[in-house]
């Protein structure tokens, strides 16, 4: 699963197939850990963990504050897996599909993300209400090549992608918190990266009605969606992104790991609430 030019069925499967055989756990839900979001993995019980270095067909996860390990375990009685380290595009892989065909029915994905609208704080919770996939509108796309009908259509739709039923019950569970007066729901935009954005860029994403944008997220829930997963997203807002060239403030990795720490916990309750209440055997919450 090296070069995405050479991965088919079979290598998804046969990566699926060792892992079923690895491990009892069969989950249903997926989770994605962003950028020094690893902590998610902690909740999962009876764990089962597996280095991305022994897991055949898995590349190697790059980034600091992506720990490169595949956690199974048990949350509120529901079967989870996590990836405590994801593959951005920049690093050139995707393994939803090895999901798939463990079983995953849902994926909640989560990153960290600069914001861009205004009434954004740095610490919120933005609920991903939909997004742009940058990349994607000048033909960089997942799903480019062959389709494999196995998955899903050659043309699928992205419209209403992300759930509005876990939707609306994260921001019950938030209100539950009392943290709903930093939670938002908003667009999310996947730039290329790896570099953050120039100032005339995110005047541009403003324009255009992004309120949080990150390097990773979008590539992942076109390949679930496409293959039928149910879809929930959350970003953490690290950083707001410099607009005005008289702001001398500037972004970097350090600092978006910091921020994604301090707020971590908060974001492990409200996946592991969400969990706990969702519907998993039958794809509705
Ligand atoms: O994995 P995520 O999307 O949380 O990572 C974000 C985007 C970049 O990869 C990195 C920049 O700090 O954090
Ligand atoms: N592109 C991008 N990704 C991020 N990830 C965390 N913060 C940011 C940001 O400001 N821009």
């Amino acid at each position: 699963i090296h070069s995405k030019d050479q991965i088919c069925h079979e290598d998804y499967q046969r990566t699926a197939d060792w892992l079923l055989s690895q491990t009892q756990h069969r989950p249903k839900v997926a989770i994605i850990c962003g950028s020094g979001l690893g902590m998610l993995a902690d909740a999962l019980k009876c764990q089962d963990l597996f280095k991305y270095s022994d897991i055949p067909g898995f590349p190697q996860s790059t980034v600091k504050g992506h720990a490169g390990r595949l956690v199974f375990g048990e949350l509120k009685g529901k079967t989870c897996v996590c990836m405590q380290g994801r593959f951005h595009m920049y690093e050139g892989h995707s393994l939803i599909r090895v999901f798939k065909l463990l079983g995953v029915e849902t994926l909640i994905v989560t990153n960290a993300a600069g914001s861009l609208a205004d009434s954004y704080s740095c610490g919120d919770i933005m609920i991903i209400r939909d997004h742009i996939n940058f990349p994607g509108l000048a033909g960089l796309n997942p799903l480019n090549g062959p389709n494999d009908d196995k998955f899903g259509p050659r043309f699928p739709p992205m419209s209403g992608v992300y759930d509005k039923n876990l939707r609306k019950m994260a921001f019950d569970i938030c209100k539950s918190m009392g943290v709903s007066q930093c939670v938002q729901e908003g667009v999310y935009c996947m730039v290329g990266g790896p570099n953050f954005e120039s100032i005339a860029e995110a005047r541009l994403l403003h324009r255009l009605g992004v309120d949080a944008v990150g390097m990773s997220t979008a590539p992942e829930v076109l390949v679930a969606s496409h293959c039928g997963m149910r879809v929930f997203g959350l970003s953490l807002i690290t950083n707001k992104v410099v607009k005005s060239y008289e702001d001398n403030a500037s972004v970097s990795h350090e600092a978006v790991l910091e921020v994604s720490k301090m707020r971590s916990e908060t974001l492990q309750v409200l996946v592991t609430e969400l969990i706990s209440r969702m519907d998993i055997n039958n794809n509705t919450a």
